[in-house]
């Protein structure tokens, strides 16, 4: 998270005033992230964190919250939806829609071990069990299409070089593109979204790109993330993780033959988005930027 939307100590008394939570004792802005506005709060009875949607409305938030139930009922460590005094989960502060999640324990790493992707592995086939048949109202906004809408748009300020690039990639990937087992995906399982206490995984965050899509997908770009040092990729890592997803989910064969096929499109989504959020960038207190080009780097290793 960054902080875009600033709260004042009034606005958080009233409210929490609305919950049966115990009276506001400290905040703090969240740096992490880059999406939403995030606070964490002390109160007299708990630890709580207070996310302010910066694009989404009700509307979107509202099947995040019922996923986040499902997950929590399955026994997955997920931040549980808080409701206020009528029971009601999602509400307004400063013009954005709100929710409060109760504060999970652990940290995020920075310099995960092979020990740490097999953890994640395990979750990640978790969730993708755990979920199956679960019907989630948001396709992958991700697909080729939207993939090629979001290069022409960012055309004016690439190098010819990455232009050659990215053609070429989305020409192979559109090769490819043939059925693969779907389901629900998280879809953003980077280190920043999973906290880890005492070198055992302690919750998984930021379900707010949580959509239908391509499981496999979903394994790519936790790969991505969790498998590279420095943006190196490294296959040992890369084995954990992919042999503890099997235990509980094995591939299929078709997802077998298309593994680098998703890497390499899951790398490719990350370059493009980070390029155009830089575009968009918001003023806030603080603001985290993430480097497009540690992507591309991951894309040309796995095209190699
Ligand atoms: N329930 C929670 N318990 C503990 N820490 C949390 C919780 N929710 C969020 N955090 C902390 O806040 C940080 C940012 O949260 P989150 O990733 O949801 O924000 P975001 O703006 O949606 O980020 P992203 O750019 O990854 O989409 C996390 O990395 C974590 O450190
Ligand atoms: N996790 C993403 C940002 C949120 O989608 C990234 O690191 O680019």
């Amino acid at each position: 998270m960054s902080v875009y939307t600033h709260v004042t100590r009034t606005q958080l008394d009233d409210f929490f005033s609305h919950y049966h939570l115990g009276a506001v004792i400290s905040y703090t802005g969240i740096k992490e992230g880059m999406v939403n506005s995030n606070y964490f709060v002390t109160t007299t009875q708990g630890e709580f964190v207070l996310t302010l949607f910066e694009d989404m409305t009700d509307i979107d938030v509202d099947p995040v919250v019922k996923l986040l139930r499902h997950l929590a009922d399955n026994q997955l460590c997920v931040p549980c939806p808080q409701h206020d005094r009528h029971g009601q989960p999602l509400k307004r502060l400063n013009h954005k829609t709100a929710l409060l999640c109760q504060r999970l324990v652990g940290t995020a790493l920075i310099t995960p071990t092979l020990e740490h992707c097999t953890q994640i592995g395990l979750q990640l086939a978790k969730l993708h069990t755990c979920t199956q048949g679960y019907l989630f109202p948001t396709q992958n906004p991700n697909n080729l299409t939207s993939l090629k809408r979001l290069f022409d748009s960012l055309v004016p300020q690439l190098s010819n070089e990455d232009k050659n690039l990215v053609d070429n990639e989305l020409a192979f990937q559109n090769q490819h593109n043939i059925a693969m087992p779907m389901g629900l995906i998280h879809a953003d399982l980077f280190r920043d979204n999973v906290l880890f206490e005492s070198g055992q995984f302690s919750g998984m965050l930021d379900f707010y790109s949580a959509c239908h899509g391509e499981l496999l997908f979903d394994v790519a770009i936790a790969v991505n993330d969790w498998c590279c040092d420095d943006g190196v990729i490294n296959p040992e890592k890369i084995a954990a993780l992919l042999s503890a997803y099997q235990c509980k989910r094995p591939l299929e064969v078709v997802e077998q033959q298309r593994w680098s096929v998703m890497l390499r499109r899951a790398a490719l989504r990350f370059w493009l988005a980070r390029l155009a959020h830089q575009n968009r960038a918001r003023t806030g207190e603080l603001v985290q930027q993430k480097d497009p080009l540690a992507f591309r780097r991951i894309l040309v290793q796995h095209q190699a």
